[in-house]
């Protein structure tokens, strides 16, 4: 990972996406495994992640799935990451850590936005009511996320507004799925090098 703002691409279905965003420069990649027009399975997840450098990290996302499923697919598709978006609790959370992978903790935008590390989260992610919806929230409000922690700003980034939104809320990382695509569910290269690269650009 670099030192530099965080940068993870969601959503994430074929070998030349997946290749686009390791050359241009993503932390993290993103295979969803619920209900998604960007939906895998974890034999595909598997081979996509065999192409995927140690220093990137490979993310599973799940939205209310049990446990045994979500411990079952990420270790059928050898993944890194778990980035978990239901109810889950704090027993589901030490499962999954004892099990070593990094936990994500997705929660949207609101009034009572949890601070990074309750559940035993590695990451927060801060995102819209809807995951994947490529709807914004109002960044401007500003969530109140501690100073320091590692969390990242996703919901309706584009290559167009990633660096306002970075220059009005400091996360310590972004993270895209609709933004880099050309139809839902379809990315397009050139959206996934310009949204890396506008990202980190300096303001
Ligand atoms: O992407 C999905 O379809 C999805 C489905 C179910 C749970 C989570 C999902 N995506 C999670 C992500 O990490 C997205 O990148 C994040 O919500 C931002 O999405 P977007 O607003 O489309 O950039």
């Amino acid at each position: 990972m670099s030192n530099s703002l965080f940068v993870k691409i969601c959503g994430l279905k074929t070998e030349r996406d997946v290749d686009t965003a390791v050359e241009a420069g993503a932390d993290a990649i993103g295979f969803v495994f619920s209900a998604s027009p960007r939906r895998i399975d974890a034999a595909t997840a598997a081979r996509l992640a065999r192409r995927v450098p140690e220093h990137v990290l490979t993310v599973g996302v799940f939205r209310a799935e049990p446990l045994d499923e979500v411990r079952s697919v990420a270790e059928a598709a050898d993944i890194r990451a778990v980035q978990l978006h239901g109810p889950e609790d704090r027993d589901y959370y030490d499962d999954l850590a004892a099990g070593g992978w990094t936990l994500i903790r997705a929660a949207a935008f609101g009034d009572a936005v949890p601070r990074c590390g309750e559940l035993g989260e590695d990451m927060l992610l801060v995102d819209a009511p809807v995951p994947g919806s490529g709807v914004a929230w109002d960044w401007t409000s500003k969530p109140q996320v501690g100073p320091g922690e590692k969390w990242l700003l996703a919901g309706g980034l584009t290559p167009d507004n990633v660096r306002d939104a970075v220059d009005a809320t400091r996360p310590w990382g972004v993270d895209v799925s609709s933004g880099v695509e050309r139809s839902r569910g379809v990315k397009d290269p050139a959206l996934i090098t310009a949204f890396v690269e506008a990202a980190r650009a300096r303001s």
